[in-house]
């Protein structure tokens, strides 16, 4: 049987009832939301009737739910934080909950344009996706043909007693095609879906090693960025005649074979990645250099 209320102890007596304390708690959360619409409003400039009219709300309406007077619908909450530009959980999530830095952080975000943003997403990826010690276990080489990658990347893995992966011929011997056959079956855009699944794979696989990447791995900003966030990774150069010499010496006479159109290609290809490969951690220029002279520097640009 319970006991009435005037035999209660005074602490508990003093307690409002629990229907009054949830009206209460209800008000106030109304009230955080109302300023924290109000808050990102001012913060964007924004007047309360061009909020209303791309929110598709009254602006009477909009007023009433910043003095934490209105209880709107969820949709209608919806449309406003997409006017709003933010999602509806930020909308919710009281700034209060969330750390100084949280809020800079944010805050700076917020005043970055749109295409700045890929750019930001790459370095924290880069810079914190993975523990910078643990990314410097894996190297990849990227660069077009000839450069030296399978070369120099060899002679790395075995100075640094880790294994040595070339991606290339992980798909060649996983898919028991070559590279050419896969380019004619499933097209670039295959080969590369290919490529992102393969070396997705070998970073699972070890968390060290030298990996020498195919010319064209840039030519997907999603691969590229996964490789970038998760190796050390330096673009080995040359120039392009000696590019198309060193394949020439090889035997490998695929397109580029020595004519003038093939020379033009290769210059152009080279000309377009260039900004793609210069966003590797180092470059080494191995034109004009000795193979030992190339990996000399290489080794102590991984070793320093
Ligand atoms: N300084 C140098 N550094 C590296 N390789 C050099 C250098 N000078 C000459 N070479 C020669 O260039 C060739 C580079 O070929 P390698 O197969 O290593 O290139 P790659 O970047 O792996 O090309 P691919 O993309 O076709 O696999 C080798 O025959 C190597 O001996
Ligand atoms: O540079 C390139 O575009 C290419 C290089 C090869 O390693 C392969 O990745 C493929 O043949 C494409
Ligand atoms: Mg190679």
């Amino acid at each position: 049987m319970s006991k009435p209320a005037d035999t209660l102890p005074a602490r508990l007596s003093s307690l409002p009832e629990p229907a009054d304390e949830q009206t209460h708690t209800d008000a106030e959360f109304l009230k955080a939301l109302g300023a924290r619409v109000r808050e990102l409003r001012e913060r964007r400039g924004m007047t309360r009737k061009l909020v209303a009219r791309e929110a598709q709300v009254s602006e009477r309406h909009l007023a009433h739910l910043e003095t934490g007077d209105g209880n709107v619908s969820i949709v209608l909450l919806r449309h406003i934080a997409q006017a709003l530009g933010v999602s509806l959980v930020e909308l919710l999530t009281s700034e209060v909950e969330d750390s100084v830095e949280r809020r800079l952080i944010r805050r700076f975000l917020e005043r970055l344009p749109q295409h700045r943003l890929e750019e930001v997403i790459f370095r924290l990826m880069r810079d914190f996706g993975h523990d910078e010690a643990v990314r410097r276990k894996r190297v990849a080489l990227l660069g077009l043909r000839g450069a030296g990658k399978s070369t120099l990347g060899a002679m790395l893995a075995a100075e640094l007693g880790v294994p040595f992966i070339e991606l290339d011929k992980v798909i060649v011997s996983d898919t028991g095609m070559p590279i050419s056959e896969i380019f004619s079956l499933y097209g670039q855009a295959g080969y590369r879906r290919i490529e992102k699944q393969t070396l997705e794979r070998v970073m699972r696989d070890h968390t060290e090693g030298v990996i020498s990447v195919g010319g064209g791995i840039v030519a997907r900003p999603d691969t590229y960025d996964f490789l970038l966030s998760s190796c050390f990774t330096v673009w080995v150069k040359a120039q392009p005649e000696e590019h198309m010499a060193r394949v020439i010496a090889q035997g490998d006479m695929r397109p580029m074979a020595g004519n003038d159109e093939a020379m033009e290609d290769l210059r152009r290809i080279l000309e377009a990645r260039e900004p793609l490969y210069s966003r590797a951690d180092h470059t080494i220029d191995t034109s004009g250099e000795t193979v030992d002279m190339s990996f000399s520097r290489l080794k102590q640009l991984v070793t320093s």
